[in-house]
């Protein structure tokens, strides 16, 4: 196959092993794969549309008869900037990870040359049993050059293809899989897009002059000027050429959405499993309002993501809305950084007040979530130092008071405001004069659907969680 004799442009260096710390690799992702005309362009821009789901590294391989792989750790604007990877197919990644397994490494797509040729993949989730997988591939002789569970999957995978085919290897390997993936493969010149089956994380087909695109968020898509075709299907394994696509098949599954995509994590102008994210930050804004109203001069949105949310908050309550906090552009997300120093100094970064709106105001507080605290505590500070008279806190997701263990960096409930914390206790601790959840029902309602993972927020998860996969293990 043309593929095995390829170079590979790789420009980073070998990984030093830290898969004996059995640390629990916990991140957000982007994913991309396009196939057509100009596909290192389209999946630059459509990287950079992704580029909230993860600030820490990014990458790219393409395909041409070889490989071409490029990883580097910042901005997708900083890891790519004169070069050009050839080829009429590739994936992207863009990740974000907790310190430790942050590394190069660690750093997505990930790329094996096998006997079928190169396999390579881009991943958004986390493989719940990562840890069991690897110590019995590595019983059969495979080596491992990272902590990755992205590394892990593709080994089971082409371990599997290698056996059975693509079409029953893939299968095969979704068996042995626990745990959440959305994922654009390359196999040589041809991509798929396969969706773990409780479909946690998103993933969404779409076309442009130049050809097809998978990506995590519709927003992407738009970017890249296409149209959507359709969100891959949880359990739905999809074979993208250049002349069309076909569903090769869906293991059918219950269904268990991310809620904390529609609380936080996507983009307002995406629409993910045929919901618009914003339409659903409204609706929990209305909701909080019906649910939780107050008498207060002005509402104030935490930006970026409280903003959709505060805007309902205030058509519903009929409290003035206006931007009594500025955002700095130049500054990141503070949620998704890797430690608890950098999310400090970023949020003092990132948000200062705009005085004559709440000056002598009493302001209502809207933001999206309360995880560790951090921000909520820093900017009533700041309110409260710069005039407001009152501050009441209105919060778009019900308290988070368990770990995430399918994709998003929340891992130890020691890290939640919430945990173990009375909401009057919560409300003391960030100096509110009021603090207010959505309820678990408002929520379910508000994105308007009832097949969602809400395993934060209750501690029960869709799925078994597997010891390895808990913080700690060794
Ligand atoms: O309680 P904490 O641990 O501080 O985390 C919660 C905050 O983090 C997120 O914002 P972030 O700054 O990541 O991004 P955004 O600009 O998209 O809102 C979220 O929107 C909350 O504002
Ligand atoms: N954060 C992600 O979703 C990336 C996938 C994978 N968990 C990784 O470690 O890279
Ligand atoms: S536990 Fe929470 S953050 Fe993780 S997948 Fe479920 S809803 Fe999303
Ligand atoms: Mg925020």
């Amino acid at each position: 196959m043309s593929g095995k004799k390829g170079v590979l442009t790789v420009d980073f260096h070998p990984p030093e092993l830290d898969i004996t710390t059995g640390q629990k690799p916990s991140e957000e992702c982007a994913v991309v794969g396009y196939i057509g005309n100009n596909a290192y362009t389209n999946i630059i821009f459509a990287l950079r549309a992704l580029q909230h789901r993860g600030q820490e590294s990014s990458g790219i391989a393409t395909f041409d008869g070889k490989i071409h792989i490029k990883k580097g750790m910042g901005f997708v604007s900083e890891v790519f900037r004169d070069e050009f990877l050839e080829g009429r197919i590739g994936i992207g990644h863009n990740r974000y990870s907790t310190a430790g397994s942050k590394g190069v490494e660690n750093a997505g797509p990930f790329v094996i040359s096998s006997s079928m040729g190169y396999i390579g993949i881009s991943h958004n989730g986390e493989v719940t049993n990562a840890h069991d997988l690897r110590e019995k591939l590595k019983e059969k002789g495979y080596i491992f050059y990272s902590s990755s569970d992205t590394e892990v999957m593709l080994t089971e995978i082409v371990s599997e293809i290698n056996k059975y085919g693509i079409r029953d290897g893939i299968k095969k390997a979704m068996l042995k899989i626990k745990g959440a993936y959305a994922l654009a493969i390359l196999i040589n010149d041809t991509l798929y897009a396969l969706r773990d089956p409780f479909g946690f994380r998103p993933l969404i087909l779409g076309k442009n002059n130049d050809g097809y695109i998978v990506a995590s968020e519709s927003a992407a898509i738009d970017t890249v000027s296409g149209k959507v075709i359709r969100d891959v299907k949880p359990g739905e394994l999809i074979e993208i050429r250049e002349t069309g696509y076909r569903s090769i098949f869906t293991i059918e599954h219950e269904k268990s959405h991310c809620m904390f995509e529609y609380v936080y994590f996507a983009r307002p102008d995406s629409i993910i499993d045929g919901k618009e994210v914003f339409d659903v930050r409204y609706n929990i804004g209305v909701r909080l309002a019906t649910e939780n109203p107050v008498n207060a001069d002005v509402v104030v949105p935490v930006p970026d993501s409280g903003r959709s949310q505060a805007l309902g908050y205030s058509v519903y309550s009929k409290i003035p809305y206006s931007e009594g906090l500025i955002k700095n552009r130049y500054s990141d997300r503070t949620f998704i950084l890797p430690d608890q120093e950098s999310r400090y100094n970023a949020i003092k970064i990132k948000l200062n007040t705009i005085k004559s709106v709440i000056n002598g105001k009493r302001v209502v507080l809207v933001d999206d979530s309360i995880v560790r605290g951090n921000t909520m505590r820093h900017i009533i500070g700041i309110l409260r130092k710069d005039g407001a008279t009152e501050v009441h806190v209105r919060v778009g997701s019900p308290p988070i008071i368990a770990p995430c263990y399918f994709g998003v960096d929340m891992k130890t409930k020691d890290d939640f405001i919430a945990n173990n914390n009375s909401i009057e206790d919560i409300r003391k601790e960030i100096g509110a004069d009021s603090l207010a959840y959505i309820s678990i029902e408002g929520l379910k309602e508000s994105i308007g659907m009832n097949e969602l993972c809400l395993g934060c927020l209750t501690g029960i998860y869709p799925d078994d969680i597997p010891e390895g996969a808990k913080p700690n293990y060794t």
